[in-house]
């Protein structure tokens, strides 16, 4: 357990990030971006057809996932991507390549998303996703992550498939070298990919 509680945690976690970030040129970003893809792409299952895959649309100082949806894509894969409910459940829509990435906000409700023409397959879809990319502010050995704090990927991992691998996309220097808190409600990642390509697995689901 951490001496810091969840929320401290969090405040400490989005500073260094932002430092993190600021500090990145526009040539380390974009190769963070490509690197993020080809890790991930790696958990993709090779020749068995084209896969589901729910990814997040990032935010400017999140590990940003443009590349990499641009490649699921074009591989012929269909990418998911989550729409905030009212009660931070999520929905998820299909990736429109161009307008996913470093868009300046995500929107907690629907409303203004479908008034741009979204289409909402419903919860229950990341069922059918064959890999699920989660944001998180950190990650540690043990598969615990820690997100915004909506608790919107604990809700909606409920809904994931058993056999499908769920990997959390940090920046470099994410991977907590401490155990993050760990609550019953908290879904542990299978593993991690970072923004220099670092591939981990979790060491075993408990915390
Ligand atoms: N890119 C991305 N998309 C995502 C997530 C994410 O972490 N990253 N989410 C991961 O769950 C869900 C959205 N989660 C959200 C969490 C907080 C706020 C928000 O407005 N936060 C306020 C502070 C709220 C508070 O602390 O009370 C803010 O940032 O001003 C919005 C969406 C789904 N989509
Ligand atoms: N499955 C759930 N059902 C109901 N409430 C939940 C569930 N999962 C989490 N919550 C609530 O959501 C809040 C935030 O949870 P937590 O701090 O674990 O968020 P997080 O995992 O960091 O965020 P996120 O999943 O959005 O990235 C907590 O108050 C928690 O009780």
């Amino acid at each position: 357990m951490s001496a810091l509680d969840k929320g401290d945690l969090r405040h400490v976690l989005r500073r260094e990030r932002r430092e993190r970030v600021a500090a990145l040129t526009p040539a380390r970003r974009e190769a963070a971006g490509a690197a993020l893809a080809s890790a991930v792409l790696g958990f993709v299952p090779p020749d068995a057809g084209p896969a589901t895959v729910a990814v997040y649309e990032s935010l400017p100082d999140e590990p940003p996932t443009g590349e990499l949806v641009r490649r699921l894509v074009e591989a012929g894969h269909t990418v998911l991507v989550p729409v905030t409910l009212d009660d931070w459940s999520l929905d998820w829509t299909p990736a429109r390549v161009g307008t996913v990435a470093d868009r300046a906000t995500t929107s907690r409700t629907t409303r203004e998303q479908t008034a741009e023409g979204l289409t909402l397959l419903g919860p229950d879809a990341l069922a059918r996703c064959d890999l699920v990319v989660v944001p998180a502010l950190a990650v540690d050995a043990h598969g615990s992550r820690l997100g915004q704090g909506g608790g919107c990927y604990d809700r909606a991992l409920a809904h994931r498939d058993p056999a499908a691998p769920v990997i959390a996309l940090v920046h470099d220097g994410e991977l907590s070298p401490t155990p993050l808190p760990r609550e019953p409600h908290d879904v542990p990642v299978d593993g991690w990919v970072t923004t220099t390509g670092e591939v981990g697995r979790a060491s075993s689901a408990g915390g």
